[in-house]
């Protein structure tokens, strides 16, 4: 504390002081009820530069003109009994929270409290993003660190207390901060202790402004680059789908050049040690999140505190993995390197505006991508698997892949099986035999080509491949044993009446949607079973459930494609069909993963997802309405699959995979049946045959 006065007293004292002296940023330093306990001083011991005059202090966010939080009535918290309570996914306050359905484990060996080492869940589970016991308390666990999820904490609307552990950046800084005069960047900030990795630092403050105010303010900066990196827009919500409009965009921004705290002096690093979050209190007041700055890795006393101003995305509009060399490349490329020997090599010597300006243009490219892909049949996010835009139950939102939604991992392929045979060439194989096995009757080489195109198109899109993991962690958490291939086999083909009457059901309440939504959510969840709990019932997955959610969720992807004239060659006409298939691709999915043919990739961003859509689309393009188009486009070269047979030493139904179709034990699979009815001049009355 003394020492801070006695900084205090260095900067008034000289008579080139007096611009200080006037604004006395010291005072209002000063004036904060918490600047006794963890003071933010002002040091400079270079030159005579003094903080601008024009700049002021502040502790909290100031609203500009046109813009409100959210009104009382739209206002809640948690109603938690205990503080402890709020860690779990029951906590009204992380009910937007991505389900954590695969991480009870993060890469810090952190487990669930009610995880056993196997991952089984015993009881609730946790979900809030900081680390709750032992030395780590408080801080951000690195599975949050390293991504960039928003973090949902606990408010004053809530009824847990003050002390709840997951009101971190509520209760603020806890950590004494200087704002220093370095030699090449002006002020610079850093902490005279030392900062834990995950530790919360403190807020990026501000003036909150409209987007319009901030381009009026751009325009009106004598060096409007320059003004861009005071401004950082609010846009972790933003979603032009969005139903609530103040999230529509554009974003509002906030402005620190004038007003803020601290923080608004840490300079720009391609290396950083901070990096910043979205942090929302109040749901209703997501269009106004806060800013949160977090140690990203141990920093020692008096280190310069920095982090990257664009956060890892790069002019070309790639987000990079931190810590990798392209992105550091790119970082650095995009200013000037200072090779002087006093300054350290990861700060940029010129100032990282350009790269806030591009980042701003990657945005709104960004944004036009998206809306192309959603005009070529990737499903908006607003969108749900029951057909209800206001649905807000987990299993509907599997379109929704970005934001809080963002699936944890990605399906990838791999480029070839474990035995050395290409992936893709499987996958291909795999659509071309069944389309000959189901569609015999379909005679000329071209269409067969285009049917079995449309099949591999479906079979490989991103949604079949988000059910498959869901399914296949679904089996792991619930010990379901499906390592013999004909364990599987059964349980399918116990399932598919079921499902095949589900698939007539769901035909019959096309214009019911009320009935529609009821049976999906029948089918999606868990079903009901008996149980020692005061209602005597509990939800717990079954063999066959697991199979139904599966079947049932790329069966609505299949009529969602097929409504958008996304590839109207998924129109597979009759109930069993559809039945025998779709459990076809599971079959063969599941075959494919045993031997090796897919990798697991946890997902950075929903950039990721995007770029794996795009990766679709631009494999499968649109087909057009008309026969005439098709066919000019399934002729293009790359899109013609390679003719039945010709994949080499490749012996799909012998070496891996499967096109046989399941239907039942006994009987083979039920297109065969079709086939011999439709031969035999057969009728059996529904057209199924029995199982
Ligand atoms: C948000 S301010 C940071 C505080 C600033 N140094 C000051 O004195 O006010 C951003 C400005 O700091 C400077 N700056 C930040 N990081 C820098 C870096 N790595 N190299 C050079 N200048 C930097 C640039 O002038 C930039 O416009």
């Amino acid at each position: 504390m003394e020492e801070v006065t006695k900084q205090h007293f260095f900067f008034h004292d000289k008579p080139e002081h007096a611009g200080e002296r006037e604004s006395c940023h010291f005072c209002q330093l000063r004036a904060f009820p918490t600047h006794k306990d963890i003071p933010v001083s002002i040091v400079n011991s270079l030159d005579g530069a003094v903080i601008p005059p024009n700049f002021r202090f502040i502790d909290r966010m100031v609203l500009g003109d046109g813009v409100e939080a959210a009104e009382d009535s739209f206002r809640s918290g948690c109603s938690c009994e205990r503080d402890g309570d709020c860690q779990f996914m029951g906590c009204h306050c992380l009910a937007d929270l991505e389900d954590m359905e695969n991480s009870s484990a993060d890469e810090d060996g952190y487990q669930d409290d009610n995880y056993g080492a196997n991952g089984h869940s015993k009881g609730k589970r946790k979900a809030y993003a900081y680390h709750s016991h032992g030395a780590k308390k408080g801080l951000l666990r690195s599975k949050m660190l390293n991504s960039k999820e928003p973090l949902y904490e606990c408010h004053a609307g809530c009824s847990c207390s003050k002390d709840c552990p997951n009101r971190v950046v509520e209760r603020g800084r806890t950590i004494p901060l200087q704002i220093f005069r370095t030699p090449d960047r002006g002020w610079g900030v850093h902490a005279q202790v030392a900062i834990k990795k995950g530790q919360f630092v403190d807020r990026y403050l501000g003036e909150i402004i409209t987007s319009a105010e901030a381009d009026r303010r751009r325009a009106a900066s004598a060096i409007s680059q320059r003004k861009d990196v005071y401004l950082f827009a609010l846009d972790k919500f933003t979603n032009p789908e969005s139903l609530d409009p103040r999230l529509k965009g554009p974003p509002l921004e906030v402005d620190g050049e004038f007003l803020s705290g601290p923080t608004r002096f840490i300079n720009h690093s391609c290396e950083p040690n901070l990096r910043i979050f979205a942090r929302v209190g109040d749901h209703a007041d997501k269009h106004i999140h806060d800013l949160a700055l977090f140690a990203i890795r141990e920093i020692a006393a008096g280190e310069e505190l920095t982090f990257d101003y664009v956060d890892g995305v790069t002019e070309d509009g790639a987000e990079m993995e931190r810590g990798n060399g392209a992105h550091m490349a790119k970082c650095l490329s995009s200013s000037t390197m200072d090779s002087s020997p006093q300054s350290s090599s990861h700060f940029s010597s010129s100032p990282p505006s350009p790269v806030a300006l591009t980042l701003r243009r990657h945005r709104r490219d960004e944004e036009r991508r998206l809306q192309e892909q959603f005009s070529l049949g990737r499903p908006l996010p607003s969108e749900r698997l029951c057909g209800n835009g206001d649905c807000s139950l987990r299993c509907c939102c599997i379109y929704k892949t970005s934001g809080i939604y963002l699936p944890l991992y990605i399906l990838d392929d791999r480029d070839e099986s474990e035995d050395g045979v290409l992936v893709k060439d499987i996958l291909t194989e795999f659509a071309y035999l069944v389309t000959t096995e189901v569609w015999p009757s379909i005679e000329k080489q071209s269409d067969v080509l285009l049917k079995a195109r449309s099949i591999e198109a479906f079979a490989t899109s991103p949604p079949v491949r988000t059910a498959y993991l869901s399914f296949r962690t679904a089996c792991q958490k619930n010990d379901f044993d499906f390592t013999a291939e004909s364990r599987l086999r059964e349980a399918l083909s116990s399932t598919l009446p079921r499902f095949r009457d589900l698939v007539t059901a769901l035909d019959a309440a096309e214009q019911d949607s009320q009935r529609t939504e009821m049976l999906i959510h029948r089918h999606l969840q868990p079903p009901q079973q008996p149980d020692q709990t005061p209602s005597g019932k509990r939800a717990q997955w079954t063999q066959e459930s697991c199979i139904m959610r599966f079947l049932l969720t790329i069966e609505l992807w299949r009529r969602h494609g097929e409504r958008r004239m996304r590839q109207r060659n998924w129109a597979w006409e009759e109930p069993w069909m559809v039945a025998e298939l779709l459990s076809a691709v599971l079959l063969h999915y599941w075959l494919m993963d045993r031997e090796k043919c897919f990798t697991r990739e946890p997902t950075r961003s929903s950039e990721q997802c995007d770029e794996a859509w795009q990766d679709w689309l631009d494999k499968y393009p649109l087909l057009e309405d008309s026969r005439r188009d098709e066919r000019r486009r399934v002729k293009s070269p790359d899109l013609v699959p390679k003719p039945l047979g010709i994949i080499k030493g490749l012996d799909l139904d012998k070496d891996i995979g499967y096109v046989g179709g399941v239907g039942t034990a006994a009987r083979g699979p039920l297109w065969r049946d079709s086939r011999q009815r439709h031969y035999d001049g057969e009728d059996d009355g529904d057209g199924l045959p029995q199982h």
